[in-house]
Formats: structure tokens, sequence, C-alpha cells
């Protein structure tokens, strides 16, 4: 087995990674996020089956197409997950294999042979090992042939559902393959330093007194020049910094609070978002989220960082219905991260784009009109309230914000980005963010 030095020390069998990260995959399949399908995993397994589902999701769709080709009919899910994790592992070789962003590199032979292992030890898979030995050896012997037979295909082509590449490709002639290229580059570590309890300089010191690696960018982020898990880096435990990418960190900044301002955070679970207004200002704040769990966390991200208060309030409801939770105290300024199909960081979670289902789109986009209507009568005369999304998908930002002034001709639209697309394609660490899209609207008084 070899490995590029970027990726994490496998000491378990990689016949065990292959089973796990195939149980992984399968959990995906069934409509699980790799997020939570990963808390299946012990601890031991979990940061190298981590590598290894991670490299599947991004490649599954080159990964299935081939496997049909192997295949006539699977004869289980687990079995499926197995050959794709395997197939992905298999995708490139030698040189080409390292310079595939984020692939664990293995020797071709050690892949099939652990695949047959992490077969043969399962129950379940056993009586198939002879028939998944067969379909990796015919995937190595054939490989021109069956990389000829799936090329026109636009999910092994572009690894995303064909509905996704065509949906981009009417939104964006010009953009749509680097978007989709940018989704398959693994994203740096992105901080953003809370200036109430640490600057920006002390922060690059600790790292660098550390012999880490980073470098400023935007106003208060900070990029690893490699990830590290986060708990090993000075000044976690501290509240000096929360993770949080180079475009997301322009919400609280294009909101700009001042001092004094009562404020909004409408959909604000995990909390990234929250913590930067607060770190901006000293405001009174209202954050809602629809998930009562999901708000814990906001709790939690909100001690660490040193930022709770009785200034703050956490309320789990929906932010659309205004009888449940508003007080018809008016806001200076509303935060509407509105729930979206996350097409804009697919490259920190692969998955999302296989858990995506086309009418999710049209659905999404009806919930965020509903709530963003809500909160616009939540907004003071002379307030504002910026729209966010982390999506690529036009009806859920330039559309929506098109619609919400032709439903509010009160609304006036002020400077913001608009869509920004992801970057990451043949950028630096520094250069690359998520995709977002951003529009900011003012009440006139
Ligand atoms: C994009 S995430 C917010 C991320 C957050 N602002 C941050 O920066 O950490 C969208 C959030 O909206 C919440 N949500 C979904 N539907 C909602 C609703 N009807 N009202 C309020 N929150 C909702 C979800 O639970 C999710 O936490």
């Amino acid at each position: 087995m070899s490995t590029r030095s970027d990726s994490p020390h496998l000491a378990p069998p990689l016949s065990s990674v292959l089973l796990s990260s195939a149980g992984v995959v399968e959990g995906v399949l069934d409509g699980r996020s790799l997020t939570d399908a990963l808390t299946d995993v012990s601890a031991a397994l979990r940061p190298a089956t981590q590598a290894v589902s991670f490299h599947a999701m991004r490649y599954l769709g080159w990964a299935d197409a081939v496997g049909r080709e192997l295949v006539q009919r699977y004869p289980s899910v687990l079995f499926e997950s197995l050959l794709l994790v395997s197939l992905t592992l298999l995708k490139e070789e030698g040189e080409a294999a390292a310079q595939l962003p984020g692939m664990p590199v293995y020797a071709a032979h050690t892949v099939v042979d652990q695949a047959v292992t992490a077969a043969s030890n399962t129950r379940s898979l056993a009586s198939f090992k002879g028939m998944l030995n067969a379909c990796l050896r015919r995937f190595l012997r054939e490989r021109a042939a069956l990389e000829a037979a799936v090329a026109d295909s636009p999910e092994a082509q572009w690894n995303h559902p064909g509905w996704w590449v065509k949906q981009l490709g009417i939104a964006y002639p010009q953009d749509w393959q680097r978007i989709l290229e940018s989704a398959n580059v693994p994203a740096p570590l992105t901080l953003r330093v809370n200036r109430r309890r640490a600057s920006r300089e002390q922060v690059l010191a600790a790292f660098e007194a550390a012999g880490l690696e980073a470098q400023p960018v935007g106003q208060a982020g900070v990029v690893l020049g490699s990830p590290k898990p986060v708990t090993q880096l000075p000044g976690f435990a501290e509240g000096w910094w929360s993770v949080q990418d180079a475009g997301a960190q322009l919400a609280a900044e294009l909101l700009a609070p001042t001092d004094g301002m009562r404020v909004l955070d409408a959909c604000s679970a995990p909390g990234g978002k929250t913590a930067h207004l607060l770190e901006l200002a000293d405001i009174d704040l209202v954050a809602l989220d629809a998930d009562g769990e999901r708000l814990e966390r906001v709790e939690q991200n909100l001690d660490r960082l040193g930022l709770a208060s009785k200034r703050v309030q956490l309320e789990a409801a929906d932010a659309a219905d205004l009888d449940a939770w508003w007080d018809g105290k008016p806001f200076d300024a509303v935060l509407a991260d509105v729930p979206c199909t996350a097409s804009g960081i697919v490259r920190r979670h692969p998955d999302i784009r296989w858990l995506r289902r086309e009418n999710d789109v049209r659905r999404t986009a009806t919930l965020q009109a509903r709530i963003l209507d809500s909160l616009w009568k939540t907004v003071a005369p002379g307030g504002r309230l910026l729209y966010v999304t982390c999506s690529v998908f036009p009806i859920e930002g330039a559309r929506q914000a098109l619609e919400f002034l032709q439903r509010h001709p009160e609304a006036q639209r002020l400077d913001a980005p608009g869509q920004l697309l992801p970057v990451a394609l043949n950028a630096t660490p520094v250069e690359q963010h998520d995709g977002f899209f951003y529009a900011l609207f003012a009440k006139q008084s």
C-alpha cells in the first residue's frame, strides 16, 4: 500500500475500511447523509473510511456507469456499494492517481485482494466473493473499453446526476464545466477569527509557532495550507475562531450590523453566521431555527466563542409562522440564510448531489419564497434583509430575488454579490470559496 503524504494514516486493514465505506455508501444510496452514515463507523476506522467514502462520492457517477457494464443484477445493495467503492479506488493509476485531488492511493492488486477479503469476511457477501473478484479483474483487464462504453453518460463524465448537469448547462453556458469540476476538488480548511477573543495576527502567529501553514483571506478569514482536525489547532477551545468558508463569511459583513441594532437570524443553526453577527457589533439578536436539535448547536457554538448573553434569544420555530414566535417588534436587520439544495457546497458535502432529486429544487424554492415573504413583514421601515443560499441553481437565487422584488415593490435592492459561483479548480486555497447567492433588500421608510 502507498499513500500520498496528505492521505490519513490508514492503520486498519484496507479490507475493513472498504467494508465500512461500502456500508456508508449503502446508507447514502438509501437516502442518509454521508455525515450521518459515518456516525455508525467505529472511531478506529472513521478517518480512513471518511477519506475513502468521500472519494467514492466524488466519482460515484463514473463507478455506477462502469458497474452497470460489469454486472447485470446486483445481489444486494451492500455488494453494489463494495464494488463501487473499490472501482473508485481503481479509477486512476500511477501518476494520474497522484494527480486526482483527495484520492486515497493504493496499488490496484491490493484493492482487488482487500475487496475480496472484505467480501469473504462478511456473511451476506461471502458467496459473491468470486463475482466481485471477476468484476474487479475484468475492470483492470478491459479498462479502456469499459471507460469508452460509459464516456457518453453525463453521470459518468461529470459525476453528478444528469438533471443537475443539464440545469447547470442551461444556467451557465460558459461556466457549467468549471462548476462541476470544482465540486470534486476537496475544500481547504477555512476559519473565521472571532475578533472578540483574538486578532488575526495572533491566530496566524499561534499557527506558525505550531508549524502550521496558514494565510489570511477576506476581512477575518484564515485558510490552512492543509486540513487538520479542528481540536488539534491552537485556539479551538479558547474560541479564537470558527470553521467557515470564505464565501459564507460575506453574509454578516453584508448585513453590517451596528451597535444597538435589533437583529433577526431567521435560519440560524448551527450558528456560523449568528456568531459572526455577534462578533461584529453589540446587538440584540433573535436566532431562530425550525430544527430544535440543530438549535442546540447554536448554543454550544456561542458558548465556546464567549458570545452567549441575555441579549441573545434562541427560538425553535418555523420562520414563516410569525404567530408562533414574533412579538411584533420590528428588526433593523434580518438574515434569511434559508434552507436550500446546498448545490454550492458539494465539494464539502460530496453526497449532496446524489441525495437530491430534481423536484427538490422547485420545492425548496417554494419554501424559500414563503419564508422570505413572512420575514419581510418583520423588517422595520428603513431596515434591511439579506437573502442567502449556498446554491447555484438560479431558481433559488437570481430568479427568487427578482420574483421577490415583483411581489414587494417597496423593497429596494442594494449592492450585494448576487450569484457567487464556486471557485476551486486551479485556484490557490486563498482564492477558493463555495457557491453562494446574496441579495440585499432595504425596506423604504
Ligand atoms: C443554510 S442552513 C443555515 C446555516 C446557518 N445560518 C449558519 O450559518 O450556520 C438553513 C437552516 O434553516 C433551517 N430551517 C429550515 N426550514 C426552516 C424554517 N421554516 N424556519 C426556520 N428555519 C428553518 C434548517 O434547520 C437549517 O438549520
